[in-house]
């Protein structure tokens, strides 16, 4: 048979290990197909840049929109990142016939719901299995393997590059600015690293994953996010001397108040297995009614890995080439007419337990002041600790475990904590979740 012909849109991190990776497994890939998946055309910014990969026999240009509309391409893998950047260009595939294969979570948690539903009414596929947790196939593991369950809750550790610096800032005593750097210098940060620093990545990859899971519409607005920018070093050792590490944790789950749907960095006590996910791996803790607790772990970022993904669906997308679209897995897990909309529960409902950490001047009734403002909160204390001052500080940090409560109880009590004369505000306050054992 005719070999698939695949044009590349973008050559950078991602699409350079694409490139490389079909090459180096050709052979496999052949025998998994039963035709060869050959890289004919690619679309790069400076064709002049020397790039680690080869291209013989690939015709390079600067003009990605022509790969989009060429007669003579099956499919086109979109590896240019941005929104604005990379709409228009899977549009045109699309509109062409043509599947596309993407890596980009910002696009699809931005215009997936009009993509997908633009691509229903092509008639192609448009795959993302990249765009989540780098090389974990968890949007597969989802949408088919866990079909049989009515999912109760993901915890995801989903940005690389957060947990890198988390990781490097524990084990090594890095400062925050180093650890991205290195972050950088590895290719696991996005074009702009705010993303992965400020939740915004994990936040886009969430809103895929609750999608997925729970059969709704694409909702990045009802997304709370929060980022690791806050944390500090001391922050990770007290939470180390409770037992816990902090993580950048996207949680999606069945709550009391609806759907919850959060990214911020989180205690995970120490015993779990998603404590023990470091550097640039990922994990997703899925909770299922008939499985139970599953994890799925791997690399989340990085050119390799990366690529796995976007070979998996391509492989995916080769097989159902022109097939009648019902025999394809739906895009998002779920028919288009079988998709319902949830109730998205907002932060304020949701139920968790709590770390504060505060700068209490050094005199007695302090702790009294504090522990009476929670308990007239309803917020009962697990633990407390008061620690030793930093060099040249008057103040002494103090750091409580709550016991469950609601963020909405909690959020008033630290307000009235911080108006306290004798606490220097603001006050750290980072949620702890008992996640269930695997
Ligand atoms: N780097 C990683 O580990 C991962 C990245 N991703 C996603 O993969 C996509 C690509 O990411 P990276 O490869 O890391 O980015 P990158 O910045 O290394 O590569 C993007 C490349 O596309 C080129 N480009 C931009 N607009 C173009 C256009 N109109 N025509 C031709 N070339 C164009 C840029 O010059 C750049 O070389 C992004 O959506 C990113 O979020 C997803 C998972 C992991
Ligand atoms: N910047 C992202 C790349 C993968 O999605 C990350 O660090 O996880
Ligand atoms: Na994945």
């Amino acid at each position: 048979m005719d070999p698939v012909r695949v044009g590349i849109l973008g050559l950078g991190t991602v699409g350079g290990g694409t490139v490389s990776l079909l090459r180096r497994n050709a052979e496999p890939l052949k025998r998994r197909l039963g035709r060869a998946l050959e890289v004919t055309r690619v679309a790069v910014k400076d064709p002049s840049k020397p790039r680690p990969v080869d291209l013989e026999g690939i015709e390079v240009g600067t003009d990605a929109e022509s790969i989009c509309t060429d007669p003579n391409i099956d499919i086109v893998i979109e590896l240019v990142g941005g929104v604005d950047n990379a709409e228009p260009l899977v549009r045109k595939a699309l509109e062409h016939g043509k599947p596309v294969v993407t890596a980009n979570k910002a696009l699809l948690a931005e215009r997936g719901n009009e993509l997908f539903r633009f691509a229903g009414e092509q008639g192609v596929d448009l795959a993302f299995e990249a765009a989540v947790a780098g090389g974990i196939p968890i949007i597969k593991a989802l949408r088919e393997g866990l079909a049989g369950n009515r999912i109760e809750s993901v915890h995801a550790i989903a940005n690389g590059t957060a947990n890198y610096m988390l990781s490097r800032m524990r084990t090594e005593g890095m400062e925050f600015a180093g650890a991205l750097q290195e972050a950088q210098d590895l290719g696991y940060a996005e074009l702009d690293p705010t993303f992965d620093v400020d939740g915004i990545d994990a936040a886009h990859k969430l809103a895929l994953v609750a999608a997925v899971a729970f059969g709704a519409p694409i909702n990045y607005e009802a997304l709370h996010i929060e980022g690791i920018r806050s944390i500090t070093r001391e922050d990770i050792l007290y939470a180390d001397e409770l037992g816990y590490r902090i993580k950048l944790l996207a949680i999606t789950k069945n709550g009391p108040g609806g759907i919850e749907l959060r990214v911020h960095p989180t205690l995970v006590p120490q015993d779990t297995m998603l404590a023990s996910v470091e550097g640039v791996f990922n994990a997703v803790q899925v909770v299922g009614d008939a499985v139970g607790p599953t994890l799925y772990y791997g690399p989340g970022a990085g050119a390799d890995p990366t690529a796995s993904a976007v070979v998996g669906d391509l492989v995916d997308v080769a097989r159902t080439l022109g097939a009648p679209p019902e025999y394809r897995v739906p895009y998002l897990g779920f028919r288009a007419d079988g998709m319902q909309e949830p109730r998205w529960a907002p932060v304020e409902e949701v139920e968790t337990e709590y770390y504060l950490r505060m700068q209490a001047q050094d005199q007695p009734g302090v702790l009294a002041q504090v522990t009476r403002i929670l308990s007239e909160e309803g917020i009962s204390i697990e633990a407390i600790r008061q620690k030793e001052p930093r060099p040249g500080d008057t103040d002494v940090p103090v750091v409580l475990v709550t016991h469950t409560t609601k963020e909405r109880a909690m959020r008033k009590a630290v307000a009235a904590i911080d108006g306290l004369d004798v606490i220097n505000g603001p006050s750290q306050l980072i949620r702890l979740e008992e996640v269930d054992a695997v």
